[in-house]
């Protein structure tokens, strides 16, 4: 039978009810001002406005009149969130997490409300995780539809690109603690996906752009390997490097990957570290020797690539995703020898560092696409309930491009 779970006197979007244990979602959108109390009422019938069912509509079989008990219909609305419950510990586990359900109060002025649309999965919330406190919102960006506004920067409408975590709703006043990125309104993209602004026309795109072009600063005629390059942030880097007029390598995981760099991207060559010998094919492919290394993986790869660079050879350490689920240490190898005696320049980053040039990176990045020099792809995964799964998806390399999730 179905009995009512959870009612909240602000309630606007979403009443929760279970029946034999299971939760049903039902969403019944009453118009705007509407603030009435309802002792007694039948969904369907009631409401001449939009009504939502959950996943478990099935209950109706058991009737279509449900009878909900002093509800104060309101403005409530449910965020779904991801907890951060236990610290990873090698391989992130589902249990590592919690799904809850948090109820948001009405924004007050200078704040609004937004409605995830596209949610970002990324190595970096692996890599951070022992600082992320326990019980907290898993880390991660958005791009997220304006519901509500009383804050007039932040429009209803208009989509922002936050860093609000895994969660569907949040209630922001554009000032989060804590992160260099504050909200802000997307860009035109000129009709591209908006989903882009969290990938190649976003932190991830000026990854790629800063990270490439300001540490490696590759010129005409050089080659350029590129790791974990058929990633969202490799495929870019390699791309920008072939704008540059640079031969490019890239270092990715299976022949899918490979295929799609040298086919559709216009890669030079393709290594995948997984079957071939990394050593012998970047002989083969670069004789005369590697003059710029944008390195996401770190590791055996990274010390393999950085052995046959040149004299003063740049290396951008973008990353090294082989180590994050790691739990021994590493194993020491020697890249000194190679720094010195090749006087090479080697040097990390966040991209961070360039947030004051952040739409100068969204800026060309969007050019280049639109001139047909660069493409971003993407590997979707539906349901906001599947954040974990399409980020470990991605850190076992099934992604190609940038791996994001709708909700
Ligand atoms: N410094 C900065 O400011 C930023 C750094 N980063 C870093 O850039 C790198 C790429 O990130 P991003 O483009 O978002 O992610 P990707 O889209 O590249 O996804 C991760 C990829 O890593 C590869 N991978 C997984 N395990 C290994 C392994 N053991 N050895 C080699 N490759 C592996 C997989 O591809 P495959 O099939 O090839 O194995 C997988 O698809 C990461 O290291 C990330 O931490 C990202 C953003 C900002
Ligand atoms: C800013 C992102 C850093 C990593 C390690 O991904």
């Amino acid at each position: 039978m179905c009995s009512m779970e959870s009612l909240n006197g602000r309630g606007r979007e979403t009443d929760i009810f279970h029946t034999k244990g299971v939760s049903v979602s039902l969403q019944a959108k009453l118009s705007n001002n509407v603030n009435v109390l309802y002792n007694r009422y039948t969904v369907g019938s009631s409401f001449g406005n939009k009504i939502k069912l959950g996943r478990y509509s099935h209950c109706l079989t058991y009737t279509c009149i449900i009878s909900f008990v002093n509800i104060v219909q309101n403005k409530m609305v449910l965020a779904k969130v991801f907890k951060y419950q236990h610290m990873f510990r090698g391989f992130p586990k589902f249990s590592d997490l919690k799904l809850v359900e948090e109820e948001l109060p009405e924004i007050e002025d200078g704040e609004f409300l937004a409605e995830a649309v596209y949610l970002s999965v990324d190595p970096y919330m692996r890599a951070y995780a022992p600082r992320i406190p326990i019980g907290s919102t898993m880390i991660g960006s958005q791009v997220a539809k304006i519901t509500e506004s009383k804050n007039p920067d932040y429009p209803v409408g208009k989509y922002v690109v936050a860093n609000f975590g895994w969660r569907t709703h949040t209630i922001s006043n554009g000032k989060e603690e804590g992160v260099v990125f504050q909200p802000y309104i997307l860009p035109d993209f000129e009709g591209l996906p908006i989903s882009y602004g969290i990938g190649g026309l976003g932190r991830i795109g000026n990854t790629a752009y800063f990270g490439l072009l300001d540490i490696c600063k590759p010129k005409e005629g050089e080659t350029v390997v590129i790791s974990g390059a058929a990633g969202s942030v490799g495929s870019i880097a390699g791309q920008i490097a072939k704008i540059q007029g640079c031969t490019v390598i890239g270092i990715a995981g299976s022949e899918e990957k490979g295929k799609w760099l040298t086919e559709e991207l216009g890669f030079d060559h393709f290594i995948n570290y997984k079957t071939d010998d990394v050593e012998k094919a970047l002989k083969a492919a670069a004789p005369n020797g590697i003059d710029c290394y944008f390195d996401n993986v770190g590791g055996d790869i990274s010390s393999t690539v950085i052995y046959q660079m040149n004299h003063f050879g740049r290396i951008s350490v973008c990353g090294s995703i082989s180590s994050y689920n790691s739990i021994n240490e590493p194993e020491d190898i020697l890249i000194q020898f190679p720094l010195v005696f090749k006087q090479l320049r080697m040097e990390g980053f966040n991209v961070s560092r360039w947030s004051d040039r952040h739409m100068e990176g969204i800026k060309q990045n969007l050019k280049w696409i639109k001139e047909g020099k660069l493409k971003c792809r993407e590997t979707v995964t539906n349901g906001f309930e599947n954040m974990f799964e399409a980020f470990t998806e991605m850190l076992k390399g099934k992604n190609v491009g940038k791996a994001v999730v709708k909700v």
